[in-house]
């Protein structure tokens, strides 16, 4: 929840005092309102103004500046954090993942980073299903046959899918989004729930979802559903590769609503091509955008969509006003209320 405008605490209310004694870079134009108004309270704003975003501006505008609230996933790097000089005493993401971020370059200048995670599960989370229901139930495909006149339902075995009740379902991260999924789904009548992490999630969330903590191996060989919903970082990049999907069913579905790295495109794409699993739904790509002319959109068992997962408008209002009260905490010194390191 959201600390409430009337209760600010003493640090901020010198902020206040202060008049607007911050200048913050918002670093795209189109930060929905919530979180702009937030940050105009207290602080003078600059806001980059080209869509795509010119970097050139971006370097130019974040000059001087002692917050940002940081709107894309544009690299957030030494370049950018040395053109905006040693005064910079806050920075937020409008993003739950921040692999864009050279995290260690921010903490190495003692730099509070916040990001926006939680305020995103549900629509990430609806997302998911909804590629968990296109994919299993080949959606893509069936279209392509009214296309193209292929319209064949007098065939009893025509475009059979997978079913989701009494199925398995797996989790490679299962942090707030890969739960919020698993609540949805248990309306399906699912089996279970595997889960791989690093760490193992609390035994209530475990007893509420039916849920287990595997090994690698066993999540690909016993889940009908493998979801994805885990951070990019070094460990999580390319696991997703031939070996992995030899490992998993035939009858398995992918689906990918974290980040496209985390699985090897080319491999994936032998794999639905070979029938070696059964379709995949995905909603993000390496790279993004992806060629209107890759080889993975000419399969029938893929649907893919163009990262949409956080974008509804109340989501992207929520992020921004997620954002903003970050940037503003890092500004008067407190801790952000989604610290991302
Ligand atoms: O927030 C994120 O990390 C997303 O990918 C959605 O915008």
């Amino acid at each position: 929840s959201l600390p409430r405008r009337g209760s600010r605490n003493q640090s901020q209310n010198r902020t206040m005092s202060a008049g607007k004694a911050f200048k913050v870079l918002v670093t795209h134009p189109e930060v929905p309102q919530e979180g702009i108004d937030l940050l105009k309270e207290n602080c003078e704003i600059v806001q980059v103004q080209s869509v795509p975003i010119n970097r050139a501006e971006l370097l130019e505008k974040i000059r001087g500046v002692d917050g940002v609230l940081w709107g894309g996933h544009e690299p957030l790097n030494a370049e950018a954090l040395d053109a905006a000089g040693p005064q910079l005493k806050s920075i937020s993401t409008m993003s739950a993942g921040i692999d864009y971020v050279d995290v260690p370059e921010v903490k190495r200048r003692k730099i509070p980073l916040g990001h926006t995670p939680t305020v995103l599960n549900t629509a990430v989370a609806d997302l998911a299903v909804g590629l968990l229901i296109a994919a299993s139930r080949r959606f893509h495909e069936g279209r392509k046959t009214i296309d193209n006149d292929k319209w064949e339902n007098y065939h009893l075995n025509w475009l059979l899918g997978q079913d989701i009740r009494d199925s398995t379902v797996g989790f490679y991260g299962f942090g707030g989004i890969g739960q919020a999924i698993a609540k949805r789904l248990s309306g399906f009548d699912i089996d279970k729930v595997l889960y791989t992490t690093r760490r193992r999630v609390h035994k209530e969330i475990e007893e509420e979802f039916n849920a287990k903590k595997v090994d690698f191996d066993t999540l690909l060989a016993e889940s009908d559903f493998v979801v994805i919903a885990s951070p990019l970082t070094k460990d999580t990049q390319g696991v997703f590769n031939a070996t992995a999907f030899n490992k998993m069913k035939q009858t398995a579905v992918l689906v990918n609503i974290a980040r496209g790295k985390i699985v090897n495109q080319d491999d994936l794409y032998e794999a639905l091509k070979a029938n070696r699993i059964f379709s995949a739904g995905l909603d993000v790509t390496d790279p993004e955008p992806l060629s209107p002319k890759d080889k993975l959109l000419t399969l029938d068992n893929v649907v893919v969509l163009p990262h949409i997962g956080s974008a509804t408008k109340r989501t992207r209002a929520d992020m921004s006003t997620i954002a903003a009260h970050n940037v503003l905490r890092g500004l008067a010194g407190e801790p952000m209320l989604s610290p991302a390191y």
